[in-house]
């Protein structure tokens, strides 16, 4: 049976399957049109001085599916999802430029929290501040309706408390799923990695998203919970949720993603299933161009002739450095 936790954050086709079968005739090239996108972004710049992080011309993320967002170190996936989740302004703005929806609704002008509240929620790594609180207290923090953002809910304290004991408890139900319920009391500082992961996840959740967006949902994760951290994202997905997710760890991308979206130098370059997507010269000049020791998961891409440019590469490097030194 289903989690009902997250029932308010189904949509479209009941069957994942389906879902992902609609994919079939994307056109595997940067900006396809989808067939029913959640977020759709255009002319997004982002400048900082005189480097552009960010210059996408257009993208869709499908609704109901798993899409990785990928792309060598610097490529301006982070300033990309800042953008569209509201906590940075893109330089395009204010010039007829950029231009952003989800669920088609524009978001261009909405603050951070509004943007959360539309039902697009990103993860945050846990900071110092969020570290010192106990793993309950950061749940509670993820609540969509905190009695003081609502004014007649703060000062009638029926309705106040009724709305604190129903977080309360989807806080816990929430834990439970995700393997923390013992762990409620403690300082969310002293989980593992893995466990901070789950708990970024879970507090994202306490607001009813639509669709998450995960920053590195495998960064610092040992291998034990490698697979119950995949389940956890499989089974938002076959429960309706849409998955956005950023990740250097080619292996997960392949694992779990239905669909690949590669950036470089702030562009969207390649889009398709991972196993093409891969594959696409433009990715592998993406990451090769970027910096050498990327795994991008699939050993059969370092064939003779990219091995040989490789190591044509470190040499010229050696050799510079021994000139300087
Ligand atoms: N606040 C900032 N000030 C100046 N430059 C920035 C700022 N944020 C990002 N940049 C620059 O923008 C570019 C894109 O950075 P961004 O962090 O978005 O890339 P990324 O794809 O997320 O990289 P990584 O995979 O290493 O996290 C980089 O050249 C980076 O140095």
């Amino acid at each position: 049976m289903s989690d009902p936790t997250l029932a308010p954050a189904r949509t479209g086709l009941a069957d994942p399957a389906a879902r992902r079968a609609l994919m079939a005739d994307v056109p595997r090239e940067p900006g396809a049109p989808k067939p029913d996108p959640i977020l759709e972004v255009d002319r997004i710049v982002r400048n900082f001085g005189g480097v552009t992080a960010v210059d996408v011309e257009h993208v869709e993320v499908q609704r109901g599916i798993i899409t990785a967002l990928i792309g060598p170190n610097g490529a301006g996936k982070t300033t990309f999802f800042n953008l569209i989740t509201g906590f940075d302004r893109p330089t395009s703005a204010g010039r007829g430029g950029a231009r952003w929806s989800f669920e088609g609704k524009e978001l261009g002008k909405t603050s951070a929290s509004r943007v959360a509240l539309a039902g697009m929620v990103r993860t945050f790594q846990l900071t110092k501040a969020l570290s010192r609180m106990t793993v309950m207290d950061n749940m509670l923090l993820g609540a969509r309706d905190q009695a003081g953002e609502n004014l007649l809910k703060s000062v009638v304290r029926p309705l106040w408390r009724s709305q604190e004991k129903a977080n309360t408890e989807k806080a816990l139900e929430l834990l439970e799923r995700f393997k923390l319920l013992e762990k409620k009391d403690d300082f969310a500082g002293s989980l593992s990695g893995g466990q901070r992961k789950l708990l970024e996840m879970a507090r994202a959740l306490m607001s009813d998203p639509t669709m998450i967006m995960l920053d590195e949902p495998m960064a610092g994760v040992n291998p034990a919970l490698t697979q119950s951290l995949l389940g956890h994202i499989q089974s938002l997905r076959d429960e309706g949720m849409t998955v956005l997710f950023v990740e250097h760890d080619m292996h997960m991308v392949r694992h779990i993603s239905d669909w690949v979206v590669v950036m470089a130098e702030g562009k969207v370059v390649a889009e398709g299933p991972a196993d093409t997507v891969m594959s696409d010269p433009a990715v592998i000049d993406a990451y090769l161009g970027a910096h050498h020791d990327t795994d991008l998961g699939d050993d059969a891409l370092l064939n003779d002739e990219v091995q040989e440019q490789l190591a044509d590469e470190v040499a010229a490097e050696d050799a510079q450095r021994k000139e300087q030194a």
